[in-house]
């Protein structure tokens, strides 16, 4: 493990319309392999700060490194790469409703230039890591929420991200479906991937107590008191669908 931190915020500051800052000196540092909880009500400036990762966005001050790299300065060549390095799942999901699991799953390795066969094989390995892959051939707008959630998921894991960003990701669904969904996440970061959940929904906390908590208010990034529990998950194998 390294003890540099993976992801790094300086004095980041987000605004939209001139003069209304969204981020105002949000500052943040994320070790590989943490597991951390991005808390604030809605408007706080949650998603703004993801997409900020993702480089949907650009910061008005202040930079952002990602594993060494200010990811706003790649060039236009590097940022389809570093994307793909980056999952992210949505509250509303976001997928091709009209298309099968198999289609959207297969989506990213299609970008990815993988082969037809590994890409067959690829996506029955995630199917299965979600417990969809009796769904395969099945059009998304079939499926349930929590079932699409889980495609979504299948989706931003695909090509083996570096870190797994998810926005509100159990915004729409029942306990029982969001409990699913936390289970995957948990998952997921047990294999050593990066996870950072926005939301608002204090009751998630609950699935991961000794998860790192911190919080948005006024444009800036305050840590609640860390749990006693280790951050990092012990085991630091490879992804769990392979
Ligand atoms: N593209 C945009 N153009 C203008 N204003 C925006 C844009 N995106 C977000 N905002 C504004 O920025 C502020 C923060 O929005 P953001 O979506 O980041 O908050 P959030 O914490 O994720 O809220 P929610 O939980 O409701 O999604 C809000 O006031 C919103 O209206």
């Amino acid at each position: 493990m390294t003890s540099v931190p993976f992801i790094q915020c300086f004095h980041v500051a987000k605004s939209y319309v001139a003069g209304e800052e969204v981020l105002r000196d949000a500052n943040l540092q994320v070790f590989k392999g943490e597991f951390l909880f991005l808390m604030g009500p809605s408007g706080a400036g949650k998603s703004t700060f993801l997409k900020l990762l993702l480089g949907l966005e650009a910061p008005t001050r202040g930079h952002i490194l990602v594993d060494g790299r200010n990811i706003h300065r790649l060039s236009r060549k590097e940022i389809p790469a570093y994307r793909r390095k980056v999952g992210m799942v949505f509250q509303d999901f976001r997928l091709l409703n009209q298309d099968s699991v198999f289609h959207n799953v297969a989506l990213p390795l299609v970008a990815a230039g993988r082969s037809r066969r590994w890409i067959r094989s690829k996506v029955k390995s995630l199917l299965q890591f979600v417990g969809l892959d009796g769904k395969t051939h099945v059009p998304c707008c079939r499926l349930s929420g929590g079932e699409q959630q889980r495609v979504a998921l299948a989706r931003a894991v695909a090509n083996d991200p570096w870190v797994l960003l998810a926005d509100e990701p159990t915004g729409n669904l029942d306990a029982c479906a969001s409990a699913v969904i936390m289970e995957l996440l948990k998952a997921v970061h047990a294999r050593g991937t990066t996870v950072v959940v926005a939301t608002h929904d204090a009751s998630l906390l609950e699935h991961l107590p000794e998860a790192r908590r911190v919080h948005i208010q006024g444009g800036i990034f305050y840590e609640e008191a860390e749990a006693a529990a280790p951050r990092f998950p012990s085991a630091m194998g490879g992804p769990v669908w392979e």
